[in-house]
């Protein structure tokens, strides 16, 4: 099927409402062209983060006329006087903010045995700190002037070059204050997102303007849902009712294909042109296409790629011969029904039902169970292969299963879209889809892929989100086999991020499957600390598995203990050296 058989007369009803002024100047238009095709910075991010200082109607008005002077070839020289005249520095739109709610020991750190654990506990606690931004009045009372979307509430942001709240992100975020007892701050990143869907319709993948058109896995009712957890609050669930079945009918509405039958869902775009943010790099991948309709097809499968977080890996080449060898001009991702979404769709659903449920709608319980019932049968019919043993991707052009693995092929054991009573076989035909994949080989996690690409989601990258998703997985399963492989990924996991942290003092937004304790590369920009979504992850399993996990229980490859030995023969040969040559060094 090709992708224009998706139902795009719904397109963008929502997207309409993405009316900000300033996405004039950052999200497209000839003066974005001009600027980011001119690579005045390293990072093609930096532009459409800097501040504007006149209005955008001016500042288009000043670049016609500089345009026009320089007869349609301004130098490098001209456009970055310009940039500097006409922007100002990036990220001046936020203040560095110290949660009202930090605590200085939350509980959790009390369930860690080990003391170098129980004290990266704490370190981790301390960098909520770090991440913690607020709003300046100024982007409230002149929004036009930022690329930045306006919230109320501060915010916890990855970090690094990641300024702002990203959407799937701020899920394991908030997971981290809830654990962190942070539980106003938590609330208000979901307030946050809650007045998002109120006025623009959908959760943009990140907090600017540029990334209008596309979202990110929809994960703010299952945000809710941890909230109520937590506090019992169930009045602030009711009440988010209607904007969580908002953003829920805008999933439905804009990103359902038909596979065997069946209503599914894929990845998809609505906005048009490069990626603001990567504008350089997406033309010069596109120059391969020769028409205008395909660079335009390509840009919305590259923007598809990004609101599925996985941005990018091979999970979504489909080449001539419906294989995943290729790069990234051969990158379809509306064409893959996407395990995750679909299974994600079905807990949304769920967890509507049940918020229903609480306040007494008994008609609403049974739209959204029939709603989650038809997802379903669609995961199970289309998705679910009994060959593999396990859900597999589906690929809309060939008509067939997508057999390689991505940890989300497991992501239905987690949001629990599957029979129940078919928990035995489903476990046993899991583990063995593990075993055959050889997942547990891998001493610094499980990869996202097993091919190597050089693409930031590809081997051997391994990323917090989809440890969590395999562990957590595995752990609902519940059967003692599935139990025991989720622990030991957990304890590995926890074991080798806090190498990566001895060694650096660091915690990385992906690290390196292949390397006990090392950190992640690859991909269009640099790695990058901070960082939120593995610290979330990390203080959740340190509460969970604190009083077992220690640097002598097995870490891939007996990392952790060695290292405490290399690092104590280290310290021992230091002093020899001091004693030899008559010298006390400490
Ligand atoms: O600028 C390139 C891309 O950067 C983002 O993607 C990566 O970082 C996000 C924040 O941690 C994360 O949510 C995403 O999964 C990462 O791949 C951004 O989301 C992309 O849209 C952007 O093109």
């Amino acid at each position: 099927r090709s992708p224009d058989a998706l139902n795009r007369n719904a397109i963008a009803k929502d997207v309409e409402q993405f009316n900000f002024e300033s996405c004039q100047i950052y999200c497209y238009g000839n003066l974005l062209h001009t600027i980011q095709m001119a690579k005045l910075y390293d990072d093609s991010k930096t532009f459409v983060d800097m501040k504007l200082i006149q209005s955008p109607a001016k500042t288009l008005e000043e670049f016609d006329a500089l345009m026009a002077a320089k007869n349609n070839t301004p130098s490098k020289e001209d456009l970055q006087t310009f940039v500097n005249t006409y922007f100002g520095e990036k990220g001046t739109e936020l203040e560095l903010y110290t949660p009202t709610d930090w605590k200085e020991h939350p509980a959790f750190v009390d369930q860690i045995t080990d003391p170098d654990l129980k004290q990266w506990g704490i370190d981790l606690n301390n960098i909520w700190k770090q991440l913690g931004r607020k709003m300046k009045d100024d982007v409230k009372n002149n929004p036009d002037y930022y690329s930045i979307i306006y919230v109320p509430n501060p915010v916890i942001i990855p970090g690094g070059r990641f300024i702002e709240f990203y959407y799937w992100d701020s899920y394991w975020i908030i997971r981290g204050l809830l654990y962190s007892e942070m539980y106003d701050t938590a609330r208000g990143m979901i307030e946050n997102f809650l007045s998002i869907v109120q006025r623009i319709g959908f959760i943009p993948n990140g907090g600017r303007v540029y990334y209008w058109g596309r979202s990110q896995m929809p994960l703010l009712t299952a945000m809710v849902k941890s909230y109520v957890d937590f506090t019992n609050d169930y009045v602030f669930a009711i009440n988010a009712l209607e904007t969580l079945e908002h953003e829920f009918e805008y999933f439905i509405n804009n990103h359902t294909v038909q596979a065997k039958g069946h209503d599914l869902y894929v990845y998809s775009d609505f906005s048009t042109g490069p990626r603001p943010e990567s504008y350089s790099e997406d033309v010069e991948t596109a120059r391969i296409f020769e028409t205008e309709e395909a660079k335009e097809a390509f840009y919305s499968e590259i923007k598809s790629g990004a609101e599925s977080g996985m941005d990018f890996s091979s999970r979504w080449f489909i080449n001539e011969n419906g294989t995943n060898v290729g790069n990234l001009s051969t990158i379809k991702t509306r064409s893959v029904v996407a395990v995750d979404l679909n299974a994600l769709l079905h807990w949304n659903a769920k967890i509507i039902a049940e918020f229903h449920s609480k306040a007494g709608n008994t008609e609403k319980v049974t739209e959204y169970e029939t709603k989650a019932q038809k997802i379903m049968e669609g995961i199970q019919a289309v998705l679910w292969n009994e060959e593999a043993g396990c859900w597999l991707d589906y690929d809309l052009i060939n008509e067939k299963p997508r057999d390689y693995f991505v940890p989300t092929n497991l992501s239905p054991l987690w949001m629990n879209a599957y029979n129940i009573s078919d928990t035995e076989k489903i476990s046993a035909s899991v583990l063995k889809y593990i075993e055959r994949n050889n997942l547990d080989q891998f001493p610094g996690g499980v990869p996202n892929t097993l091919y190597n690409t050089g693409e930031q989601w590809d081997m051997p990258n391994v990323w917090a989100p989809m440890q969590y998703i395999l562990v957590e997985g595995l752990s609902n399963l519940g059967t003692p086999a599935a139990k025991e492989l989720s622990k030991k990924w957990a304890h590995r996991w926890v074991l080798s991020n806090f190498k990566a942290y001895s060694d650096t003092f660091n915690m990385y937004e992906k690290y390196n499957a292949e390397e006990y304790g090392g950190h992640g590369g690859g991909g269009e920009y640099g790695v990058q600390t901070g960082f939120g979504w593995s610290n979330g992850v990390i203080i959740e399993w340190l509460t969970k598995h604190g009083r077992e996990v220690n640097q002598s229980t097995e870490g891939g490859g007996g990392g952790a203990a060695t290292t405490r030995l290399i690092s104590l023969l280290g310290v021992a040969s230091v002093a020899l050296v001091a004693i030899l040559v008559g010298r006390v060094v400490w």
